[in-house]
């Protein structure tokens, strides 16, 4: 393999991953891929060749994330070989809070910011320093490479990044962040091959997945996120509630006498369309269910991602296109035809046909708002930075890598 770089995507019950090799024009081309999935209950590894064809599939013995990166560096080692060949290994980490607006090479004061951000980000940011932390013990010399998802909305403006707090806690660090940001980065950089006149204009761009949120960019850049301190902000997700009134949180603990990490559970963990539907986190099981709670659970999804856009259509004075992304936004045809039924006020005319086979373009001809399917790629995004940050480290540049 040519200067191959690792990626390593640590989420709530996953750890994904993808190795990429450099080409001889410097672009990245992935090869081997694949995840170990549901991690604390019945973890199994399945891995992918360049092709997607599977070329493993078993369940791993032991729970857990460190179980999970054994069970990579296992077979890595019977069929790819060792971590310490790879010339970089880049991590998605949720959270980089005010520090980081960059991908940064990980040492131990980068380390050691993750982990002082855990409270900030509990799903995943655990998970990401358990990651790192395994990977050093088997390749101490290979540089490894944060990748925030903070980053991407570092630059919105100051009044997309306040609260309405005292200006001591603001001065603390308590803002808006955003998330999701290397889906977001990625998008940007595709939209102008997929639709080059939106990319320069007022793009809404809705990623769906197990987490959501959506983002208001213009020319490229994040002007406002619905997801704020935290990634539990916005829009409602598989388990998470989404924008809560806060004062929700003061009754619960008040007058219902839950504690800080009964809150963090219920917020987190027990709330959003499981919370709602009583059945299942995932679209898929409630788009198949005729349970009314699965229907209502559904319809507060949509209705939020209703209102969000035309919230971040004010904040961007317009809008131009609207894009979705994500495994539900991505796969789910049902879900993208009512949200633009919804938006049919902003000027949006789905077109059936397209929106049934998943796109491209999902708008009719005559839309004034064009409407995109445009699968993201988190992986890609990570390993090009990663090669970034290689490079500026090996051509001798300091550990910031811009
Ligand atoms: N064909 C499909 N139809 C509806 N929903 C789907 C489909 N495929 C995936 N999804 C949904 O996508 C969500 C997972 O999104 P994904 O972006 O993969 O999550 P994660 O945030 O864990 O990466 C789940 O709710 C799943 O049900
Ligand atoms: C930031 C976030 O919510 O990530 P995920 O969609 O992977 O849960
Ligand atoms: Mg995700």
């Amino acid at each position: 393999m040519r200067e191959p770089i690792l990626v390593l995507n640590a989420g709530s019950s996953s750890l994904k991953f993808a190795v990429f090799e450099t080409a001889p024009d410097r672009s990245l081309n992935l090869g081997v891929h694949g995840a170990v999935s549901e991690i604390d209950s019945r973890p199994r590894l399945r891995v992918m060749d360049a092709d997607d064809a599977v070329i493993a599939d078993r369940p791993v013995g032991a729970l857990g994330h460190e179980g999970a990166v054994a069970a990579i560096h296992e077979w890595f080692a019977g069929h790819v070989g060792r971590e310490a060949d790879f010339s970089g290994i880049g991590h998605r980490v949720v959270h980089g809070g005010t520090a980081y607006a960059a991908p940064v090479r990980i040492d131990e004061t980068v380390l050691c910011a993750i982990e002082a951000l855990i409270p900030l980000a509990p799903l995943h940011q655990p998970h990401h320093v358990a990651a790192i932390r395994a990977v050093t013990a088997v390749a101490p010399l290979v540089p490894q490479v944060a990748c925030f998802d903070t980053a991407f909305h570092q630059g919105q403006p100051a009044v997309a990044q306040s609260f309405a707090l005292p200006r001591a806690l603001t001065a603390k660090g308590i803002r808006r962040f955003g998330f999701h940001g290397l889906s977001y980065e990625y998008i940007s950089q595709a939209l102008p091959e997929v639709a080059p006149a939106a990319a320069r204009g007022r793009v809404v761009v809705a990623h769906l997945g197990n987490g959501a949120s959506m983002c208001a960019i213009e020319n490229g850049l994040s002007r406002a996120s619905t997801m704020g301190f935290t990634a539990v902000d916005g829009l409602p997700m598989g388990t998470r509630t989404g924008a809560l009134d806060p004062g929700v949180l003061l009754y619960l603990m008040q007058q219902e006498g839950m504690s800080a990490a009964a809150v963090q559970t219920l917020i987190y963990e027990q709330s959003g369309l499981l919370g709602v539907s009583g059945l299942s986190s995932d679209m898929r099981t409630l788009l198949a269910s005729d349970l009314p709670a699965a229907r209502e659970a559904i319809d507060l999804f949509v209705y939020r991602i209703g209102r969000e856009l035309g919230s971040l259509a004010a904040a961007l004075g317009g809008l131009d296109a609207l894009v979705f992304t994500g495994g539900i936004g991505e796969n789910a045809a049902p879900i993208r035809a009512r949200v633009c039924r919804d938006a049919r006020w902003l000027g949006v005319r789905l077109d059936e046909a397209t929106n049934a086979r998943n796109g491209p373009c999902i708008s009719e001809p005559g839309s004034a708002v064009p409407v995109w399917v445009v699968p993201t790629n988190e992986n890609l995004m990570i390993a090009r930075h990663t090669q970034r940050v290689v490079e500026r480290l090996r051509s001798g540049h300091p550990r910031e890598a811009r």
